[in-house]
């Protein structure tokens, strides 16, 4: 068991695991079936409730095969919309659960957060992805169930990853200092937004992902890594 206080809250996409398989697998699988499922299961309050928000702010009153159709351009444009993020998730469960896909997770991912987690450092994400999305994430992972390993979960229902007040918020339902969280990401902008908060850093940019390495200048002050390999948590 480790002696500090410190906690880790991670990123996914770019940082646990890798762009191509959220860009090429997840966001093509969401966008084929987008139209079926809101024609199937559109009635369903759960389901319902982000087709009205959506169609609220398309200025209300829109067919569900035309948000079916702007959500698909958001899929494009890589938007981090909630009620897209929550519909995403639905939508990958039948493939999760039909074994169409596992979930990439880098080994050095992996590895690490099991260690830490035997090491009695709590572990949390914070991924544009919706919780339940990110529950599957794991529970479907490359590795296996790691769903265990995480004490809490957070999407963008607390706020954006660009956004210090998110941080702030995180901080406050950990009920710890900012201080005593390392947050790991592959994007500057949420680093700065978590240091901002007063939150420790590391830019996790790995060649996969990031074919041209990110200099000094790039990482802006944060301490930058290629793997999970070489982060210490407790210090
Ligand atoms: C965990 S669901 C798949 C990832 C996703 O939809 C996404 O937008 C990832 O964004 P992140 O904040 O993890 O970079
Ligand atoms: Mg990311």
């Amino acid at each position: 068991m480790t002696t500090s206080n410190r906690v880790v809250l991670t990123d996914i996409e770019g940082t646990t695991s890798s762009i191509s398989f959220v860009k090429d697998v997840l966001f093509p699988f969401a966008r084929r079936a987008l139209p079926a499922f809101v024609k199937v299961r559109g009635h369903e309050p759960a389901v319902r409730k982000w087709l009205d928000m959506v169609a609220t702010e398309l200025g209300g009153m829109c067919q569900d095969a035309m948000i079916a159709e702007v959500m698909q351009g958001w899929i494009d444009e890589d938007r981090k919309h909630t009620a897209l993020k929550a519909l995403q998730g639905m939508i990958w469960a039948d493939g999760y659960r039909n074994g169409d896909f596992t979930a990439h997770i880098y080994p050095d991912a992996a590895q690490a957060l099991q260690r830490w987690h035997a090491e009695g450092i709590p572990l949390y994400v914070y991924s544009s992805g919706s919780v339940p999305a990110q529950r599957l994430f794991f529970g479907h992972s490359d590795a296996g169930d790691l769903t265990g390993l995480f004490s809490g979960w957070f999407d963008t229902e607390i706020g954006g990853k660009r956004d210090f007040r998110s941080y702030d918020r995180i901080a406050s339902e950990l009920d710890v200092p900012a201080a005593h969280v390392l947050f790991l990401s592959d994007v500057v902008a949420e680093l700065d937004a978590a240091r901002e908060a007063g939150m420790d850093t590391v830019l996790i940019d790995r060649r996969e992902d990031y074919p041209e390495a990110r200099d000094a200048d790039a990482a802006n002050g944060h301490r930058r890594l290629e793997s999970f390999e070489g982060i210490d948590p407790a210090v």
